[in-house]
């Protein structure tokens, strides 16, 4: 119960609330949906909950300016959730391709991320999510620096107590097909994220990954996605010993509920058992988009 993390998606739209119908059993949410789904995981003893925004196409461009909007959905979210259920964490991405035209995680120059210009808004979007209340902020994309100037930013910002997660184990995977569904990002997205995610044969550099994000200040690293990568998850967590979450995605998500619905397999064991497949891994978190559902079988 408390190494689970609810995974959300939420949306700014009322006509895009509902069910994702490439992931089985997870809705896009309104606030209200969230503060509801919030509300019964912090009663399971969920300690947290993670935001993934859809937002309208209206209001994303190629400079991801509603990344920077201090009123903006994602802000408002938190400062509801805040206000609302004091007892949950907030875990909220830093990134910017909810908010790109393209989809892609930077601002591009051309074909190609400009990493610079990417940073400086990161490190202003992570005070801004900071300032509406969240506990830990995620850079989710692969930017190196990244974490450096975040924390920077954070630390001036008088936020040294808002904690960092990197995602600093981020592999180019086909596990993240539902995800981008649910986020309204998969027509979006042009060409793909293979320049700046890892190669799924790559081992040796997650870790290099891992150590580079540690010597710039986060406080936990997240392996995604989790479960083709538990190899990985225990290297982390052995060779540095820092909280380790995992991210069971999207595409690991609906391949357990859809083999459930089809009566393929028993979807609440495949729940339980992945789990403690991260467990045994060496995992201190895990994000699940199937969190309360596991929490309730775990109460029995
Ligand atoms: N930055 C969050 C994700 O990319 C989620 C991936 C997934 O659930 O497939
Ligand atoms: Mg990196």
């Amino acid at each position: 119960m408390d190494d689970l993390v609810l995974t959300t998606v939420i949306t700014d739209t009322k006509a895009s609330e509902g069910p994702v119908p490439s992931l089985p059993g997870v809705s896009r949410l309104g606030l209200d949906g969230l503060i509801e789904q919030a509300r019964e995981a912090a009663g399971l003893g969920i300690p947290a909950v993670a935001l993934f925004p859809h937002i309208d196409p209206a209001r994303k461009d190629a400079a991801a300016t509603e990344a920077l909007n201090p009123d903006g959905f994602v802000p408002a979210a938190i400062r509801r959730l805040k206000a609302d259920v004091p007892d949950i964490g907030v875990i909220v991405d830093v990134a910017l391709d909810p908010f790109t035209d393209h989809g892609h995680d930077g601002l591009m120059q051309g074909d190609v991320i400009d990493n610079d210009t990417t940073l400086d808004m990161l490190a202003q979007g992570a005070v801004i999510l900071a300032d509406a209340g969240a506990d830990i902020v995620a850079p989710s994309d692969m930017m190196d620096g990244r974490i450096g100037v975040i924390r920077d930013a954070l630390d001036q910002a008088d936020h040294p107590d808002v904690m960092i997660l990197s995602y600093a184990a981020k592999y180019a995977s086909a596990f993240y097909g539902p995800y981008r569904d649910a986020i309204g990002t998969a027509s979006a997205l042009r060409g793909d994220k293979r320049t700046y995610q890892m190669d799924p044969a790559n081992s040796e550099e997650a870790l290099h990954e891992v150590a580079m994000d540690l010597d710039e200040g986060a406080d936990m690293v997240m392996v995604k996605p989790g479960l083709p990568y538990l190899d990985i998850c225990h290297r982390i967590k052995t060779e540095f010993g820092v909280p380790t979450f995992a991210f069971q995605v999207s595409g690991e998500y609906a391949m357990i509920q859809s083999a459930g619905q089809n009566g393929w397999a028993d979807s609440e064991r495949l729940l339980l058992e992945t789990l403690n497949g991260f467990k045994r891994a060496g995992c201190d978190a895990v994000l699940t988009y199937g969190a309360i559902r596991a929490a309730r079988l775990l109460k029995g």
